[in-house]
């Protein structure tokens, strides 16, 4: 079946998610979308280049018109942060956007997956769910699917073993608030500190480690201006979780409704995603300190919505 990838934004973010997609051979047609056209077209000519290395997928600078028939539309446009500003600072300036494209891409869509990437990823997906009024399942953000590679990532330099073989999740906001699920952290079936023992290497230090976390992307931005491969690298896992309906349990962010109090609000959770998107979150138990963590960063976004007429 043909695969159509549309990514609106052509951006730092968005340009290295479609070659990050190219290199993963998982559609058929890519096309670019950007308020600044030549922008598109220059990342997709860039792009294109390297389609003999491998194989062939049609890349193009296209319009709206272009997601019909999308399999998933990747919203990567608007503002990104400054140094030393935090996610939640751009939800007005990048709900304004989300507006503006919406009113747009609806004309044109039929079906699909509408994944978000832009920040505040959490405020943007439920502005995108309630500008669209599409299915709750087909509208994800990418949520804190990257704050959870980090969190392997550096589990797995302590531990000395492969990140693919750690399974820990960040849950709740992309951002400041998110919760570290330090309770089932596991590595080989067993909880991560008992790994520790048995590998001979000291237990992680929490506060340490979530701190560096939570604060890698002000790193990255301070030292670069900007973060993208790690995101991009995390959406092409959603994606290929879409594409191949993998049923993949991945934290995406998207509409909670009704979780320990919390109501009408977008954040992550474990959830199994496939071809029709966010197929079934999980509620997997926490301890008690993580759970009133999770609610309170609920709150938080819960805020930012209403903050910015949600
Ligand atoms: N969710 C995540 O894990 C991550 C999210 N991000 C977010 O991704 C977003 C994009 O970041 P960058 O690519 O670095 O920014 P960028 O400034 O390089 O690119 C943004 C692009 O959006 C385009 N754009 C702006 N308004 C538009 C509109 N109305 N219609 C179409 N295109 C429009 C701009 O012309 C520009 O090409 C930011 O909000 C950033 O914070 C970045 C990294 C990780
Ligand atoms: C910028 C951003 O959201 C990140 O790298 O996590």
């Amino acid at each position: 079946m043909a695969v159509k990838v549309v990514v609106v934004g052509a951006g730092a973010v968005g340009a290295t998610v479609a070659y990050t997609l190219l290199t993963a051979d998982l559609a058929n047609e890519l096309v670019l979308i950007d308020i600044n056209r030549d922008r598109a077209e220059g990342e997709a000519m860039d792009i294109a280049d390297g389609t003999p290395f491998t194989g062939p997928v049609r890349i193009y600078a296209g319009d709206y018109e272009d997601c019909r028939d999308a399999l998933i539309v990747i919203f990567a446009a608007g503002a990104n942060q400054r140094p030393g500003e935090t996610r939640l600072e751009l939800a007005a300036r990048n709900v304004k956007v989300v507006r503006d494209v919406m009113d747009r891409l609806l004309r044109y869509w039929n079906g699909g997956v509408l994944l978000m990437v832009t920040n505040p990823v959490d405020v943007l997906t439920y502005a995108a769910l309630r500008f669209s009024g599409l299915p709750e399942n087909a509208v994800i953000g990418s949520g804190t699917v990257l704050d959870s590679a980090r969190f392997r990532y550096l589990l797995s330099r302590h531990c000395r073993v492969d990140g693919r073989n750690v399974h820990a999740y960040v849950l709740g906001e992309h951002g400041d608030s998110e919760v570290f699920v330090w309770s089932r952290a596991a590595i080989a079936g067993i909880h991560v500190d008992d790994f520790c023992d048995r590998r001979g290497v000291p237990r992680p230090d929490r506060q340490d480690l979530s701190e560096r976390v939570r604060r890698a992307a002000a790193e990255i931005i301070a030292r670069k201006g900007a973060t993208y491969y790690g995101v991009s690298l995390s959406v092409r896992r959603i994606c290929e979780a879409v594409v191949r309906d993998q049923e993949s349990v991945l934290t995406v962010s998207g509409l909670v409704d009704g979780y320990y109090g919390v109501t009408d609000t977008a954040f992550s959770l474990p959830t199994i995603v496939g071809r029709r998107g966010r197929v079934k979150v999980l509620d997997i138990p926490l301890a008690p300190e993580e759970q009133q963590a999770l609610c309170y960063s609920a709150g938080i976004l819960k805020q930012a919505q209403r903050d910015n007429g949600l």
